[in-house]
């Protein structure tokens, strides 16, 4: 299966602690339809009778995938490392592009599912992009799995809807448990959030 996350090799972003491969060849690509499908059902004012179909239509999903229904250890989505976004649509889809142990950047775009008002990105979906890129660099490079305990974020300029942004995180330091890291999304040269936070690395038996 291609790794699209970054060229081979390269880093240890996509180092898999627990190697996924449910859902086969095909997980990324609905993945990918069914991010538009919620930009695209967020962007319209659809019709009555095209509001019963999709109700008919979810409706018929729904029923089908109870079929296919796992607990946790066995769930795919979120879970596919191989994929972009690690195949969730939680989140905005982080595509990580150059990393090393201490560090990562790719790019993202909020599509218009994250709208908060005038063409700005919702303030609760950028804490959310740093907290996913945060903690899974947090837990990259061998390291053991880690839980958010703070994350701060300032919100510097408009975070634009569409538009495709640079992210960059890195370690800030290290302290025992502590990993304190930092990351910013950037709109070209303008900054428009940045962030830092403290991920403490768990403890045997802890949740
Ligand atoms: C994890 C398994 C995941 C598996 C998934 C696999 C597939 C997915 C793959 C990829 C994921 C992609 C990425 C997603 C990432 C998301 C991450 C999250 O969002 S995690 C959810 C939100 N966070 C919580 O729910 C934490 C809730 N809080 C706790 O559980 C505890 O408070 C915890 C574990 C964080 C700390 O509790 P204590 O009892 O172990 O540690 P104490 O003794 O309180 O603190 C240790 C030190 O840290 C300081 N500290 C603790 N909290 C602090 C704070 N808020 N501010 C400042 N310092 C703090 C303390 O003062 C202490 O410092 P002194 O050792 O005395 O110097």
């Amino acid at each position: 299966m291609p790794r699209t996350g970054l060229p081979s090799g390269s880093g240890t972003w996509l180092d898999p602690d627990i190697p996924v491969t449910g859902g086969g060849p095909g997980y990324g690509a609905v993945v990918e339809s069914l991010r538009d499908l919620l930009d695209g059902f967020a962007a319209a004012s659809p019709d009555e009778e095209t509001v019963r179909a999709l109700a008919d239509a979810f409706a018929a999903w729904s029923k089908r995938l109870e079929r296919h229904r796992v607990g946790e250890r066995q769930q795919v989505f979120g879970r596919r490392r191989d994929l972009h976004g690690r195949g969730q649509v939680m989140a905005p889809k982080f595509a990580a592009e150059e990393s090393d142990e201490r560090s990562v950047k790719g790019t993202v775009t909020f599509g218009r599912y994250f709208l908060g008002g005038n063409g700005a990105v919702h303030g609760g979906a950028i804490p959310l992009l740093f907290d996913e890129v945060m903690g899974r660099l947090s837990n990259t490079a061998g390291r053991s799995q880690s839980r958010t305990a703070f994350l701060h974020t300032d919100f510097r300029s408009v975070t634009p809807v569409g538009v495709p942004l640079s992210v960059r995180a890195w370690f800030e330091s290290e302290e025992g448990r502590k990993r304190f890291i930092r990351a910013e999304i950037r709109d070209g040269d303008t900054l428009c959030a940045e962030s830092h936070g403290l991920f403490l690395a768990l403890l045997p038996g802890q949740p």
